[in-house]
């Protein structure tokens, strides 16, 4: 009989910008069947009491909080190193630091392009490059990019966004075939709109009216039904898929703009 085999246990894993959302989601998650986590965002302050938390609960991996800005190649660096003195390799990185801010177009100025660019795209190039130089020198690894809905569908407001989340796509897929032989793994999710404090922020959603799991039609997911599928896709289970994009969005209504279609406007 064959038995499937999700488990992370004793696995390292690097999760970027965890100190909140969908990232922290990835992070507890992880640690709960076992991995050890270096877990990373701009701020001690914040970063810090995610990683006590898991290490306050005696049935978990280990985490290590880095400050880390991963637009600076620099301090992706400082994370890698750290991670290896701390844990002896790398097994899993997750790129999630990601974000973005609504405008039209024509309103976007070239340091807000770079900025968004940076930011989900730059830094991904970073952290993969960086981490799979690790993975490549050892027993290989699984790398898991943040996408978006956004970066497959058009949506007004979302050029620059969209432009660095269709990127982070393709550079997957490219990294799946070019990494290949050297036993790296590296598929990509791409959340629809998904209940944090970024997206609170951003598009002015009330982070305390989530709707039950049961449903998977017109709601905004929850952060650990992304983090499930990242667990899924860094396990042995997943030991077939290498270049994928899976899309994680339940059943939005149709509409003319995403948010239209999702019923937010
Ligand atoms: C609708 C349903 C579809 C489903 C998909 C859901 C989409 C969700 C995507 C997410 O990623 S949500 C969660 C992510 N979290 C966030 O986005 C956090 C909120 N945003 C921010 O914190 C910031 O905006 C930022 C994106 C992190 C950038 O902050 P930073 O401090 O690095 O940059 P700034 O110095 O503030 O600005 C740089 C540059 O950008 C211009 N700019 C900033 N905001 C705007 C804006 N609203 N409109 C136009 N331009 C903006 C800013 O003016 C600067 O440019 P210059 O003035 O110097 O030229
Ligand atoms: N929520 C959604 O609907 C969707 C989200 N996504 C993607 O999922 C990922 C997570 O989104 P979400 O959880 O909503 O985001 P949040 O804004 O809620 O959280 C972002 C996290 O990233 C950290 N962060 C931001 N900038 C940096 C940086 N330069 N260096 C290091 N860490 C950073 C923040 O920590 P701190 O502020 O402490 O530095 C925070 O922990 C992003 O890539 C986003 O684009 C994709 C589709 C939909």
């Amino acid at each position: 009989m064959h038995e499937s085999d999700y488990g992370v246990a004793e696995k390292t894993a690097i999760v970027t910008g965890a100190s909140q959302g969908i990232g922290r989601a990835i992070a507890e998650t992880l640690a709960a069947s076992g991995a050890n986590v270096a877990i990373c965002s701009r701020s001690m302050d914040r970063i810090g009491p995610v990683a006590e938390g898991i290490n306050d609960d005696e049935d978990t991996g280990e985490a290590l909080a880095v400050e880390c800005n991963v637009r600076e190649r620099e301090q992706v660096q400082q994370l890698i190193d750290e991670t290896v003195e701390t844990f002896g390799d790398i097994d899993i990185l997750v790129t999630n630091a990601g974000g973005e801010f609504v405008a039209p177009f024509e309103d976007i100025s070239a340091n807000g392009w770079e900025t968004i660019l940076d930011l989900n795209l730059t830094s991904t190039v970073h952290c993969a490059q960086l981490a799979g130089e690790v993975m490549r020198e050892g027993d290989g690894g699984v790398i898991i990019t943040l996408s978006s809905v956004n970066g497959q569908h058009a949506a007004p407001g979302e050029s620059h966004y969209g432009a660095a989340k269709a990127a982070i796509i393709r550079l997957t897929e490219t990294l799946a075939v070019e990494w290949a032989d050297d036993g790296v793994r590296i598929n990509c999710v791409a959340p629809g709109l998904i209940q944090t404090p970024g997206v609170a922020e951003t598009l002015g959603i009330d982070s305390e009216s989530m709707p039950p799991r049961e449903k998977t039609d017109r709601r905004i997911g929850h952060p650990e039904e992304i983090a499930d599928v990242v667990q899924f896709l860094s396990s042995p289970a997943a030991s077939f898929m290498t270049g994928e994009t899976v899309t994680v969005k339940g059943v939005p209504r149709a509409g003319n703009s995403m948010s239209q279609g999702l019923g937010l406007e």
